[in-house]
């Protein structure tokens, strides 16, 4: 199969994380006889440096002119430090996320058996834990209208959302528990929010098509203790673009670290892949971030875009075996521990 992958390491740790996953599909496409082109393009603080732009014009094609995304993650502390700052590197991924119609965020939490002592959370909490996140990715306060006052002393981020945006990610949403464990959990705030009364609508018409779904609605400040308290609860968790983004790093605590959990963004057209940690900005350069959360969106990369189940499989065994073996990073072993090139190098060997 001949391929061609845009890579967007975008900053911080993002181009070390990627370098990692590019390596692991360099390997795949040896070992599968398989041709991958990678191109590289800027999104994020690094394309602000280089054009004033944190999603140039360029990146956009390259990414349009590609079988699938790979992204590593943006953002930089002197944005982060500076409220006043008229371009910030986020609005270079929302942007590519809206211009591409990436609408959904999939999430998938699922715990490896090795890494259950891993996670701060007792073992017979964790183990076993195997749910996914369908983040609605382009809609929400995210993209509604936003701005001060004239006299900037009153600020606003209204949350829209349309039928149709929560009825395509929905219908995303049931198909995959179609083929799981036949529950969706419909997360959200409707007693206090129209937007959430309007989701609960649309998904309960929508869910009364599938009565061999199960429909659960549940208020996000209470999925919030639930997903601690009894993660396994979970199959399918629906929700909007703000609830998926903090919910999904609350949930990586489950597996262990933000540094494990891999993401698919999917539309109508190509699709992006990424980890769903950001730039880690203290760990840039360091080759300390752990790379596994890139590798496994590199393998639903081969799963989901390019129909390569095996190969896609292969990947994921490779990163469990790294695990079974103790090659991992910092953050999940303090004291034993490996860099991200060199955890990247056994995950390689073991594909
Ligand atoms: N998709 C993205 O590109 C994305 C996502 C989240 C945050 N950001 C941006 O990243 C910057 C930093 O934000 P933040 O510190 O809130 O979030 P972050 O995800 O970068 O880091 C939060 C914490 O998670 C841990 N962590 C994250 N990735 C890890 C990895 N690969 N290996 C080991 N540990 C890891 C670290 O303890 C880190 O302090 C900001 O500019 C923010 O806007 C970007
Ligand atoms: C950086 C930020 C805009 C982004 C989001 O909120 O979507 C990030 O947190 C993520 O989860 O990808
Ligand atoms: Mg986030």
């Amino acid at each position: 199969m001949n391929k061609k992958i845009a890579v967007l390491p975008g900053d911080g740790i993002g181009p070390e994380v990627t370098a990692v996953a590019v390596n692991a599909l360099q390997r795949v496409a040896e070992k599968f006889n398989h041709t991958f082109t990678f191109e590289e393009g800027l999104v994020g603080a690094c394309a602000i440096d280089a054009t004033g732009n944190p999603f140039p014009e360029e990146t956009l094609h390259l990414c349009q002119s590609a079988d699938a995304i790979l992204f590593g993650a943006i953002g930089h502390p002197k944005y982060d430090n500076d409220p006043t700052a008229p371009v910030r590197p986020e609005q270079g991924l929302l942007a590519m996320r809206k211009a591409l119609g990436l609408f959904a965020n999939i999430r998938p939490v699922n715990t490896f058996k090795v890494l259950a002592d891993a996670s701060p959370l007792k073992r017979e909490i964790v183990e076993g834990v195997d749910f996914v996140v369908f983040r609605e990715l382009t809609g929400g306060s995210y993209f509604g209208a936003k701005g001060r006052s004239e006299d900037r002393n009153s600020a606003y981020d209204t949350c829209t959302y349309t039928r149709d945006e929560i009825a395509r990610i929905t219908e995303l949403a049931f198909t995959a528990a179609a083929k799981r464990r036949k529950k969706v959990t419909l997360v959200d705030k409707a007693n206090v929010m129209e937007t959430s009364r309007l989701w609960r609508e649309v998904v309960q018409q929508y869910a009364a098509n599938f009565p061999d779904i199960e429909l659960e609605l549940m208020f996000v400040d209470n999925a919030a203790m639930a997903l601690i308290q009894n993660p396994r609860r979970f199959d399918v968790i629906l929700t909007e673009n703000m609830f998926g983004d903090i919910l999904t790093d609350e949930a990586s605590v489950i597996t262990g670290s933000l540094g494990m959990l891999p993401s698919a963004s999917v539309g109508s057209k190509v699709a992006l892949y990424e980890p769903i940690h950001g730039s880690y900005p203290q760990a840039a350069g360091k080759n300390i971030a752990n790379p596994m959360a890139a590798v496994l969106s590199a393998a639903t990369l081969l799963e989901t875009s390019f129909d390569l189940m095996a190969e896609g499989q292969a990947l994921r065994n490779a990163v469990e075996e790294a695990l079974n073996n103790g090659f991992v990073t910092v953050d999940i072993n303090p004291t034993h521990h490996l860099g991200t090139r060199e955890v990247g190098e056994k995950i390689c060997s073991f594909v």
